[in-house]
């Protein structure tokens, strides 16, 4: 069933010296619990697509609806995190930044305010994310990958339907890379969530995607492919190795 629709999108930014088109006449369904990963070369316009399919964007024409309603602005069905460290509250816990998007009127946040509901919920994604040791820690103690796991977990917590992911993972060492692509993908199956994933990395998308929006060069036209990959995937087997040289020359096709 299809959860996200984008039908005819024109998009452009108003610039002083006129308009600058980044989307033109595109079109998109995307299944509930489906994994798409979003690649194309730098600036073809894969974060301005993001925001507008999680309503941070208006459209110039064309509608996208949500289950059949229009997404007008972003709420909380949808969940955007985005590759910059620095999306913690710096003066809130670990835990605290969890629980912050739903507890912000209870400023400051005492634990003890949490309902039991809540609480149960926060161990449930503190244990699959990895961060129960960390949840006294604040942000400016943490490393890159664990900023990000918190990010992910405060996702989680406010349990959207769609995660907007802007290269959540773009400035991570490998190792870290490795290590929250694995923990994404145990949190996409465990909570059959859909995840919309936008990345530079070829590579990181066909580990993780079930389709691909592949924006083939700037001038805005776009393919969209399903990875016939089997899931566990090895990035170092050949049919991996096959697909990604053919992604690469649908990119750098113009
Ligand atoms: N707020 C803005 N105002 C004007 N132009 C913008 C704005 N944001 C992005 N652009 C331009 O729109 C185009 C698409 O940008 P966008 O960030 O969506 O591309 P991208 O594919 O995500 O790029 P990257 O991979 O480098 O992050 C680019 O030419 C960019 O310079």
């Amino acid at each position: 069933m299809s959860i996200l629709k984008a039908e005819s999108l024109h998009f452009a930014y108003d610039l002083d010296k006129g308009k600058h088109p980044v989307l033109e006449e595109l079109s998109l369904e995307i299944d509930d619990g489906e994994f798409l990963a979003i690649i194309g070369p730098s600036g073809c316009g894969k974060s301005t697509l993001l925001r507008l399919l999680s309503g941070f964007l208006r459209p110039g024409s064309g509608k996208i609806s949500r289950k059949g309603r229009d997404v007008l602005r972003p709420d909380r069905a949808g969940q955007m995190i985005f590759q910059d460290f620095n999306q913690l509250f710096p003066w809130l816990t670990v835990e605290q930044n969890i629980l912050f998007p739903q507890y912000r009127f209870l400023l400051p946040l005492k634990m003890k305010a949490v309902r039991s509901g809540d609480q149960s919920r926060l161990e449930g994604i503190l244990e699959v994310t990895g961060l129960n040791s960390f949840r006294k820690y604040l942000p400016h103690q943490l490393s890159g990958g664990l900023k990000q796991r918190t990010a992910l977990a405060r996702s989680l917590f406010a349990d959207p339907q769609i995660l907007f992911l802007d290269e959540p993972f773009g400035s991570l060492d490998a190792p870290s890379r490795m290590e929250l692509q694995n923990l994404l993908l145990r949190v996409w199956k465990e909570k059959k969530r859909t995840v919309l994933f936008v990345t530079h990395d070829i590579s990181e998308a066909l580990l993780l995607a079930d389709r691909l929006l592949v924006f083939e060069s700037r001038n805005r036209r776009f393919g969209l492919y399903d990875n016939p990959l089997p899931r566990p995937r090895d990035r170092h087997c050949d049919e991996f190795r096959k697909r990604k040289i053919e992604l690469y020359s649908l990119i750098e096709s113009d």
